[in-house]
């Protein structure tokens, strides 16, 4: 894991009109699980595209410490040498994800049908984080955990000899856990089921799908979705091209569209309609945002997306889209700044327990550099209009409130800072590069108490 001992404060100035195609990494949740499910294949998953940020290089060194090889080609083409269903072995050390929720709840799952011992840790931002929601189906299937109060990081996981199937009705809307219970029912004999209310992103059953895994989805009366997943299938590897990340893509296209005479063009980004809230709610906000040469690539849809300035105005975002774009909020409360009255975000109490408290970050932020808005419990609204800026934002070793704030600042009357850019490497490395190269100014920031 990198340290990110020191906090590199950043700072962006009012920017002039974008301009440029762009290609963003690779997705993340995509490239946890590629390597995830090469892991557990029989024979050799070549994956390309592969996000190369701190959070899935985590999983790397995880798949190799469970006996996994996961190799680099110097093209970046990453080949990884599975070990089959049940042939996880037992790491020799601490398995460290940093600043990483999906890569430390998902492996979990994965090594929970085993008999072997697994210790997890995390950064100061992943060790405040609740892992009980994924502990509690897995301890259903006859996991032992030892955890501090809360079910904290760092904690011990041993899995049983003998894992029992289990259906389990998700209390919160988490494709984390929905897929931590599905890759523990990968190593469980009999059918294990996950039944979803509320739709969330569904790689994890994707790519189940086309590792040769017998899965059934099925629709419950009520609208939800019902999961059945047969344990100890020979899991056959896999090709697979990651598509450009749309929760990375956000941030460019939030920026195009605030900059007056902005027009760029974002090629290859990931269209599942699980992800793609964000554009359904700016295309209600009066963006210009068009869908170009859409195509399908191993059974994903992906677009380029042409995104040109345009004025917005505030709207309220149905809170069943929450799933679809939780990771998006704090970059649609900047675009929600810009936009004129005001923009009501209702569901989206999963935004607290994130990198950081979202919820308050971006509160705190907004109202740092003059923008009015009110929170509650799962709540936020924003009054847009006029961005004074020239605030410090404080980003609690969150990368998506780094960038955020940074795309603000690229808009506000006033530079805006925040105090720790470090965190953008572990999930998008590129942001600072992509961004000046369309036409956005960074400039190092001083440390607050320099
Ligand atoms: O499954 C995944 O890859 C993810 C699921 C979401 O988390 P939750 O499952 O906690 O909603 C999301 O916020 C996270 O960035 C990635
Ligand atoms: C919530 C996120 O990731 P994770 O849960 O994997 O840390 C994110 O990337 O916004």
């Amino acid at each position: 894991m990198a340290s990110h001992a020191t906090a590199r404060p950043l700072t962006a100035v009012k920017s002039g009109p974008l301009s440029g195609r762009i290609r963003v990494p690779g997705d993340k949740s995509i490239s946890h699980r590629a390597l995830m499910l090469g892991a557990l294949a029989v024979g050799e998953t070549v994956i390309t595209g592969l996000l190369e940020a701190e959070d899935v290089m985590n999983t790397a060194a995880a798949m190799r410490a469970f006996g996994a090889t996961v190799l680099r080609d110097d093209d970046g083409t990453w080949r990884v040498r599975g070990l089959g269903v049940g042939g996880l072995l037992e790491p020799a050390g601490i398995i460290d994800f940093g600043n990483a929720g999906t890569g430390v709840r998902l492996t979990m799952g994965l090594a929970a049908a085993q008999p072997i011992a697994v210790t997890f840790t995390g950064d100061a931002s992943l060790i405040k984080r609740p892992m009980g929601r994924v502990l509690e189906p897995l301890s259903e299937m006859g996991v032992e955990v030892i955890a501090r109060s809360g079910g904290r990081l760092p904690l011990t996981m041993r899995g049983p000899r003998l894992p029992l199937p289990i259906t389990y009705r998700l209390p919160v809307p988490s494709a984390q856990v929905k897929s931590a219970v599905l890759l523990a029912g990968l190593g469980t004999p009999g059918v294990t089921t996950v039944i979803e209310p509320v739709f969330t992103r569904d790689h994890t059953e994707r790519m189940l799908k086309g590792f040769g895994a017998d899965i059934e989805i099925t629709s419950e009366p009520d609208g939800g979705r019902r999961i059945a997943l047969a344990g100890r299938p020979e899991l056959k590897p896999q090709a697979i091209d990651v598509p450009s990340d749309p929760s990375s893509a956000a941030f460019p296209i939030v920026a195009a569209t605030l900059v007056e005479g902005s027009d760029i063009t974002v090629e290859g980004v990931l269209m599942n309609p699980a992800r793609i809230g964000l554009i359904d709610t700016l295309l209600e906000m009066g963006a210009n945002i068009e869908v170009t040469a859409e195509r399908t690539t191993g059974g994903e849809r992906l677009a380029d997306l042409r995104v040109r300035h345009a004025e917005l105005k505030g709207v309220t975002v149905p809170a069943e889209r929450a799933p679809s774009m939780i990771d998006e909020y704090p970059i649609l409360a900047v675009a929600a700044a810009a936009a004129s009255g005001e923009t009501r975000m209702p569901g989206i109490g999963e935004m607290r327990v994130k990198e950081s408290d979202r919820l308050a970050a971006v509160a705190a932020g907004l109202r740092a550099n003059g923008i009015a808005c009110s929170e509650g419990p799962d709540w936020l609204s924003v009054r847009g209009g006029r961005i004074a800026g020239g605030g410090r934002v404080v980003t609690h070793l969150d990368h998506r409130i780094a960038m955020s704030f940074l795309i603000l600042g690229m808009v506000a009357g006033n530079p805006v800072s925040v105090d720790d850019a470090s965190m953008i490497a572990t999930s998008f490395p590129t942001f600072e590069a992509l961004m000046t190269g369309l036409g956005a100014t960074f400039e190092a920031a001083e440390a607050a108490d320099a």
